[in-house]
């Protein structure tokens, strides 16, 4: 396997009113191709600030980051946004659809954005809406959505572009626990089918038993990390071990 992401010594440091936060505070990380990682922590760990980092939205005060070997520092610019759109696909806990959007135009939007033909879009539309169980619902709008079904929409859409990478902020958070079960499933499959890498920031153990691997932050740094051997449902109890040890958050099982 070959690393998609590789952090060295990262910081981000944020001064307001003379006080400073170290909100990540040294981390050194690889993401390797294909994997499915959780990123977990307690609240103001630094979670959704390594996640900014890692997608570009956010620059590190000190440190090196790569992506397949790019130090993400030299680029800038339009550069950085093109670099973000054909290799970053982003999924939000609110699941940012474009709401006077039909389902079928908000997830052709990445594409059409990248001057993609129109038989192209329309293959790669039929291909994974297939996959996400979205099919028939293609020329509705969002809000005729459940939560799950947008969140479906929103992956579909994160997926179009065939993204070296999805960056996942809470994803399952606004969810009830069958449509978490459905969007994980669908991205589990996704990551065994089409090899992508997702890494998923999460308070939820149930969200983290999808992943292969966990990294733990504490305090802007790394405290230790699992990795899935065994069933998803032996993991989630180590995942709820490690948290508990950390005092953190808890979900009801599986
Ligand atoms: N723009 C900012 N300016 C100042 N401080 C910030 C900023 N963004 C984050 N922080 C601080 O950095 C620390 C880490 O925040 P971050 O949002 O990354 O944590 P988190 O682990 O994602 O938390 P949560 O689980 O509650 O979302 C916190 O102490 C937070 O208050």
């Amino acid at each position: 396997m070959s690393k998609v992401i590789e952090t060295k010594g990262i910081k981000k440091v944020y001064t307001s009113k003379g006080m400073e936060t170290f909100a990540v505070n040294g981390i050194d990380m690889d993401i390797e191709e294909g994997e499915f990682v959780g990123i977990m922590g307690p609240s103001g760990s630094g979670k959704t600030t390594l996640l900014n980092l890692i997608s570009t939205i956010d620059q590190p005060t000190e440190g090196v980051i790569t992506f397949k070997g790019i130090d993400l520092a030299t680029m800038k610019g339009k550069k950085l946004a093109q670099f973000r759109r054909e290799n970053i696909g982003f999924l939000f806990q609110d699941f940012n659809l474009l709401n006077n959007l039909s389902v079928m135009d908000n997830i052709a939007l990445p594409l059409v954005l990248a001057g993609t033909r129109v038989s192209v879009v329309k293959d790669k539309i039929n291909e994974l809406t297939a996959f996400f169980g979205l099919t028939d619902h293609l020329q509705k709008y969002p809000y005729q959505l459940s939560g799950g079904q947008k969140q479906r929409v929103a992956a579909t859409r994160a997926l179009i572009t065939k993204p070296s990478m999805i960056l996942a902020d809470e994803p399952t958070g606004a969810l009830d626990s069958k449509s978490a079960t459905e969007l994980l499933e669908s991205l589990g499959k996704t990551n065994k089918k089409f090899g992508s890498t997702i890494v998923i920031v999460t308070h939820d153990g149930f969200t983290a038993s999808y992943c292969d691997r966990i990294i733990f932050i504490q305090d802007g740094q790394v405290l230790t990390e699992l990795k899935k051997e065994g069933s998803r449902k032996d993991f989630y109890q180590k995942v709820i071990e490690q948290l508990a040890r950390m005092g953190g958050e808890n979900h009801e099982c599986c």
